[in-house]
């Protein structure tokens, strides 16, 4: 493997930005014998076969048999035939994610590799000289996560180097990506800091030329990663740095497989809706397959940003958009715990210890390990620690507390501040409770190595974090794998990710309440060894079972199961519209239907969040360009349109009066042709004498939800929530609905139609499918049709309940009764029974047409309905052209159903937006012509 590590062009180790990539190999999801059905049975039977082998143990232990099974698995690809050593430890470590011993060579998947994308890579390159460097560790949670890869390994430096691809940034992008956007705008926010207050203009013009460098670096970091990229390969970016990176790739090749992580905590989606570039960020992201944070409430956090802020939906699997599905999931991390219990053995640890257990004999050991950051409480740890020394003076010259201080983002003013800050509460305290031989805080601004670190860990009797909020804290890990012996006491932030997972064994404190972390230390201090073992207990099984490569395993194998999920989805999601043929088989028909929707159809696109304004949006208006189309179209002899709606008939006047064409109001309750009147083609029993009770109902929600608001309708009453808070219009949708179906009214004789971000109470039978056979009746008969219907056009945002109309003309769907007729007894029907057709032999309600009854047989039914509107009899009354003919010859091809920016749909096809179906009707309009006067 290529070594680029060119460290001649590093001016110091924390310019050194990274890309780390890594061969993986043998995901063995692919091969499993038996399908799954569902993504969690795959996802359990992937867990099982990791778990059943020992492979990580044998790995470890230098067993043959796990170095066998991988190196025959690295004979079966040419790409791999000639691996020097290095190759061979990568693959090891790969087997050590993926292993499936049970699987015969040939049916093993071809390898995958894995490529890690970080903004720090694990080694820092340190310059010595003008031209020299050596290469340390670095330091930080996500490097001690990514080690855990390949911490096996003898030569951690050597390994770790031939797997880095370094990403040169100039120093002018680091300040402005790095210290800038990152640290100063990204860090604080996430961490509950809130934003850089601005009081010049000039801050706001730096604000932007951060942000513009922010994408910059991620989209050089893309390029590195595309440069790398071989088909197949799994793309995982980590945390706040690279938001960026994953669109970036996608843009690239949207066929790459790619993850991201958080690292940090994602806040409450009120505090980040305060980030000026929110929308880009989240965008961004969600671009990637699989999205995942530490804990549940992060990923919580960011579900709801995108529902807010983007006003996308939110499902319990991750973020929908337009059908495509970003999964978004809790990971916790860990750590390798063996690294550490196997370390605590090691000669150079166990001097360590030695020296500081002599060193500190007589004193109790209270250990605080963070880096120097706002974030990390630190500040807050020390002050308690003076308010329990100040209330416990026999305490004083009875424990320490040893703070270990990384140095961090050091160039960032806030991080130099702290510094200061620390220092000065440190010596005041030490002042006021030293003595000439001992001071009670020993506080160091470096960090320690691995050994030190360790040994550390192992004598001390408290630990102490006490962060303002953190992804997780591995310290805390760290400290309990290094305590099988002491089993010392962990006091825990309970503003740490580590909380959630540690919370059982550890002393939960509010870091902010320095009073009840200084009662937590001497509760800790004075904790007798029984609670003290059951408590470590606890926390020592969750530290040695949920380890890194645990989280790197689970994490990779939701990746690939959410590429399959995709797959499967993709699958039920009709295809887009093949607007050319549509088109083309319009042009070539002589007797067309075209049936339209109404609002999201024909109307101009709005803001998913009402941000057009909800006053504007909500009267709806015809889409600016679809006018003209719409007007050659309607004027063609050859073309029938029908708009189909469930507006009023006074909003479909408004919008439709300049056209020939015809316009169903209500669900298609009411219709008439532009030129003529309204009649009804309600059925004559359609009981309404439920809408006073549910206009009740409307009413006291509408007041309880402030910006819904609901319609009265002739036939129907709507309660729209789509301006409200989008989750609490949720839950009042849900009281609603619950009161409909169970309370005083559940017996009423209507339908309840639960939209996207509605309800609607409709008489039982009203659907757009029941309505178009009387519409279809009456058009037929209006025109005097000869000829049959030759081209079907169906287009609708329509509720899945009036996607009935969609089957109506479906030749492929079994035999159905009429809905209207089941809805309601036939002879409520003023025309005489329901004629018995015969059934085709697909048996649709369109395929009845075949054979039919002459229409010049049937007397138009002018009978005065109850509201005094002409009525008009169902196609049943009425339904063939002459004797043996039939109304519909659509030739199984020549009918185009068609779903807009609907994700699910029983129609054959979707088109994205209204934009869309005013370029196909524009396309149409120009085979269209002109009706001759
Ligand atoms: O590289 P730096 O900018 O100096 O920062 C060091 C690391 O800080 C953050 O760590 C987080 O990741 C840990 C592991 O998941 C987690 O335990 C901790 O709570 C987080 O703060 C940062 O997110 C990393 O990218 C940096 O490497
Ligand atoms: O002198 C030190 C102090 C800390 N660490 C490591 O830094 C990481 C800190 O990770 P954590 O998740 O606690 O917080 P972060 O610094 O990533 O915010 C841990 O793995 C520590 O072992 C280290 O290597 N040397």
């Amino acid at each position: 493997m290529t070594v680029l590590l060119c460290g001649n062009h590093l001016s110091k180790c924390l310019n050194l930005k990274n890309l780390q990539a890594k061969h993986m190999r043998g995901n063995n999801y692919n091969c499993i014998p038996i399908t799954p059905r569902s993504r969690l049975e795959r996802l359990l039977r992937e867990r099982e076969l990791r778990k059943s082998n020992k492979y990580f143990e044998e790995t470890r232990d230098g067993n043959k048999e796990a170095e066998q099974v991988y190196s025959d698995s690295l004979t079966e690809s040419d790409s791999f035939n000639s691996l020097n050593e290095e190759d061979i430890s990568e693959a090891l470590a790969v087997a050590k994610v993926f292993p499936d011993r049970s699987q015969r060579p040939e049916e093993r998947p071809r390898k995958q590799r894995l490529l890690v994308v970080a903004n720090r890579l694990p080694v820092s390159a340190v310059r010595e000289g003008e031209d020299s460097f050596h290469l340390e560790i670095s330091v930080g949670g996500l490097v001690s996560a990514l080690l855990a890869f390949i911490a096996f390994v003898d030569d951690l430096i050597q390994v770790i180097t031939m797997r880095c691809i370094p990403v040169f940034l100039d120093e002018q992008i680091v300040n402005q990506y790095y210290n800038g956007y990152c640290n100063n705008i990204l860090w604080p926010l996430f961490h509950y800091l809130g934003l850089p207050q601005e009081d010049r203009l000039a801050t706001t013009r730096s604000f932007q030329s951060q942000f513009d460098a922010y994408k910059k670096a991620n989209q050089m970091f893309a390029d590195v990663v595309n440069r790398y990229y071989k088909e197949g390969d799994v793309v995982w970016c980590h945390d706040y740095h690279l938001m960026f990176l994953p669109k970036c790739l996608k843009e690239y090749n949207d066929k790459m497989k790619v993850g991201w992580f958080l690292h940090t905590p994602f806040p409450s989606s009120e505090i980040h809706r305060t980030l000026p570039s929110r929308t880009e960020l989240l965008r961004s992201v969600l671009a990637a397959d699989l999205v995942g944070f530490h804990t549940y409430d992060y990923a919580r956090h960011f579900v709801s940003a995108c529902t807010r802020i983007l006003g996308l939906e939110g499902t319990p699997e991750g973020v929908e958009d337009q059908g495509k599905l970003t999964r978004v999931a809790a990971f916790p991390i860990g750590i390798d715990s063996d690294r550490f219990i196997r370390a605590l053995e090691l000669p150079e640890v166990q001097e360590h210890m030695k020296e500081l257990k002599e060193r500190f004999a007589g004193r109790k050991v209270m250990l605080g390990v963070d880096r120097l950051d706002m974030i990390k409480g630190i500040p807050q740890k020390i002050l308690a620690f003076e308010k329990f020394l100040e209330e416990n003076p026999r305490w004083r010259d009875k424990v320490v507390l040893l703070q270990i201080a990384v140095p961090t983002r050091t160039n960032v003013p806030d991080y130099q501040k702290l510094t200061s800050q620390v220092h000065e509460i440190v010596g005041r305290i030490n002042g006021r409770f030293g003595t000439l031989t001992a001071v009670p805080i020993h506080h160091l601004d470096r960090s320690l190595d691995f050994y030190a670190l360790c040994a550390l860990y192992a004598v001390t009797d408290v630990a102490l974090v006490t962060s303002l909020r953190d992804g997780m804290n591995l310290v805390s890990y760290e400290f309990v794998a290094c305590q099988a012996s002491k089993k010392g006491v962990l006091i825990l932030s309970e503003f740490a990710g580590a909380a959630q997972s540690l919370g059982a064994g550890a002393i939960l404190v509010n870091p902010w309440n320095v009073t009840e972390v200084a009662a937590s230390i001497g509760y800790a201090l004075d904790m007798p060894a029984d609670e003290r073992e059951k408590r470590h207990l606890v926390n020592f099984k969750h530290v040695t079972t949920h380890t890194s490569q645990e989280w790197a395993a689970t994490f990779v194998s939701e990746l690939n199961d959410t590429i399959v999920e995709a797959q499967l989805r993709t699958r039920q999601v009709p295809p887009l519209l093949p607007k050319e043929v549509a088109v083309d088989c319009y042009s070539k028909s002589n007797n067309r239907l075209i049936i339209l929707g109404f609002n999201a159809t024909l109307t101009e696109p709005v803001d998913a969040l009402g941000r057009g304004g909800q006053i504007r949006e909500m009267e709806l208006k015809l889409h600016p360009n679809i006018k003209k189309p719409l007007k050659k179209l309607s004027d063609d002899p050859k073309t029938t349109i029908v708009v189909l709606s469930g507006s009023d008939r006074t909003v479909l006047d408004k919008n439709f009066r300049e056209y020939n064409m015809w316009l169903a109001a209500e669900n298609g309750m009411f219709l008439r042709h532009t030129s003529g009147e309204w009649m009804t083609t309600m059925p004559e029993n359609l009981h309404m004498d439920w809408v006073d009770s549910v206009k009740h109902v409307f009413e006291y929600f509408t007041e309880r939800t402030p910006r819904s608001h609901f319609e009265l309708r002739e036939t129907s009453v709507v309660w729209n929530y789509k301006y409200a808070d989008i989750e609490f219009g949720r839950l009042q949708a849900r009281d609603l609905l619950q009161h409909l179906w169970t309370g005083p009214i559940s017996n009423a004789s209507l339908d309840v139609v639960q939209g996207g971000r509605s309800v609607e109470v409709r008489a039982i039978g009203v659907s757009k499918g029941a309505a178009i056979d009387r519409i279809l009746g009456e058009i037929v008969h209006d025109k005097g049709m000869k000829a049959p219907i030759d081209y079907v056009l169906c287009i609708g945002h329509f509720l899945a309940k009036d996607e009935d109309v969609y089957k109506f003309f479906e030749p492929e769907l079994p035999c159905e009764s009429s809905p209207l007729a089941r809805a309601m007894p036939s002879n409520s029907l003023r025309s005489s029974p329901l004629p018995k057709f015969p059934v085709s032999k697909n048996g649709s309600k369109a395929a009845r047409y075949k054979k039919q009854r002459s229409m010049s047989t049937i007397e138009k039914l002018e009978i005065d309905h109850a509201r005094g509107d002409p009525w008009i009899p169902t196609y049943h009354d009425r339904t063939s052209l002459h004797e043996g003919s039939s109304v519909l010859d659509l030739q199984g091809d020549n009918y185009f159903s068609c779903a807009v920016a609907r994700k699910r749909s029983s129609a054959r096809y979707l088109l994205k937006t209204s934009d869309d179906v005013v370029n196909l009707l524009s396309n149409m309009a120009d085979h269209s012509s002109t009706r001759s006067t």
